[in-house]
C-alpha cells in the first residue's frame, strides 16, 4: 500500500471537517476521491502532504509517517494543486529544466526526463512563453512538473474542474498513462470522470468516507441494466409491462430494466411491439457511480 490513511479526523475551531476517514490506496493504480464542492477532500490532501496538522489518526505515505511541517514523506509525492502557478516568461522545458535544478536532479538524467514528460504531457511541440497556455496546458505543465522526480504518488486536486471536455480528457488519458510509473491519487467532484479511469473510488460526503470499492465490483451493480425512453410517458410504458416479472425501475423520466442475456433483451423488444410501446431512445446504464451516490444517500 503507498498510502494508508487511519482514522483521521480534522476540526478547524469547532467545525469538524474529516470524520475518522480511513483509506488505503494499493500501488500503481488510479484512486478516484470523489466529493461535493466543501465535503473535505482538499483538506485530506493538505493533512497527506503534511500542510495541516491532524486532530486525531495517523498518515503513511510509502511506509514513512506524514508530520506536519517539514515531512520527510513528501520526498515521494508529487502535488498538482487546483490552480499550478508556473513562471509566466519561461517556457514549459525551462521551467521543467529550473525544477530539475532547484530538485538536484542528477544532470545526466535531465534531457532525457524532460523529453520523455514533455511527451507525456502533450507539450513537446510547444515553443511558447506559459503566459500564453490556456488553462488546460497549465494543468498539463503542472502534471509534468510533479512527476519529474518519479514520485511514488502523484497527488491532483480536481485536475480536471476547470476544463472543457477536449482538456479533460486530455487529462484523464495523461493520467492513465502516469499509471504505469506511480500510483494516482486524484480528486473531484465529476463523477463521470472518476468513473472513466479509476480502479479504485472512495467518495467523502461532510467529512465521511460513505462508500469506497473497486470500480469493477460498482460497475457489477448496473450491469445488464439498459435506460429506455418511450414516446408514450414512463409510467404508461410501465403500467402497460405490469403484467411481466422483469426487475424495473423508473429513473428521471426513463425506465430501468435488467435484461440478462440476449434471448431475454430480444423478448422484452416483443413485449414492447406488442404492447404499442414505442422506444425513444434505449442504451446500457452507464452512470453507475450517480447510481450508488444517490442510493447511499437516500
Ligand atoms: N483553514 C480553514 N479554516 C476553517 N475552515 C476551513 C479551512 N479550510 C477548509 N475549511 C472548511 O472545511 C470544509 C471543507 O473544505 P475543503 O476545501 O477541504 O473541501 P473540498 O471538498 O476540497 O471542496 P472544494 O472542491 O470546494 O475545494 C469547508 O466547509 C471549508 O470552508
Amino acid at each position: 500500500m503507498v498510502v494508508s490513511i487511519n482514522n483521521v479526523s480534522k476540526r478547524f475551531g469547532t467545525k469538524e471537517v474529516l470524520k475518522n476517514v480511513t483509506l488505503t490506496i494499493p500501488d500503481k493504480s488510479i484512486f478516484g476521491f470523489v466529493g461535493a464542492n466543501g465535503a473535505g477532500k482538499t483538506t485530506l490532501m493538505k493533512c497527506m502532504l503534511g500542510l495541516l496538522p491532524l486532530t486525531s489518526g495517523s498518515i503513511t505515505i510509502a511506509g514513512e509517517p506524514v508530520t506536519f511541517g517539514q515531512t520527510k514523506s513528501n520526498a515521494h509525492i508529487g502535488y498538482l494543486p487546483d490552480v499550478p502557478e508556473f513562471y509566466p516568461y519561461y517556457t514549459a522545458r525551462e521551467y521543467l529544466q529550473l525544477c530539475a535544478v532547484i530538485t538536484k536532479m542528477p544532470k545526466s538524467e535531465r534531457t532525457s526526463r524532460i523529453k520523455e514528460l514533455l511527451e507525456l504531457v502533450g507539450l513537446s511541440q510547444t515553443n511558447s512563453q506559459i503566459q500564453a497556455y490556456s488553462r488546460g496546458m497549465k494543468q498539463r505543465l503542472g502534471i509534468a512538473q510533479a512527476l519529474l522526480n518519479r514520485p511514488k504518488l502523484l497527488i491532483c486536486d480536481e485536475p480536471t474542474s476547470a476544463l472543457d471536455p477536449v482538456g479533460r480528457a486530455q487529462i484523464l488519458s495523461i493520467l492513465q498513462a502516469a499509471k504505469s510509473e506511480t500510483t494516482v491519487f486524484f480528486s473531484t467532484h465529476i463523477l463521470s470522470d472518476a468513473e472513466q479511469i479509476c480502479d479504485r473510488v472512495a467518495m467523502l460526503h461532510n467529512g465521511t468516507i460513505i462508500f469506497e470499492d473497486e470500480l469493477s465490483a460498482l460497475q457489477q451493480q448496473v450491469e445488464h441494466q439498459f435506460v429506455f425512453t418511450f414516446v408514450q410517458s414512463v409510467e404508461q410504458a410501465q403500467s402497460r409491462l405490469a403484467d411481466l416479472e422483469y426487475d424495473m425501475t423508473i429513473e428521471d423520466g426513463s425506465l430501468i430494466v435488467k435484461l440478462s442475456n440476449e434471448s431475454e433483451r430480444l423478448q422484452f423488444m416483443r413485449e414492447l411491439t406488442e404492447r404499442n410501446l414505442v422506444i425513444q431512445s434505449m442504451h446500457p446504464h452507464t452512470r453507475l457511480l450517480e447510481k450508488v451516490v444517490l442510493e447511499v444517500l437516500k
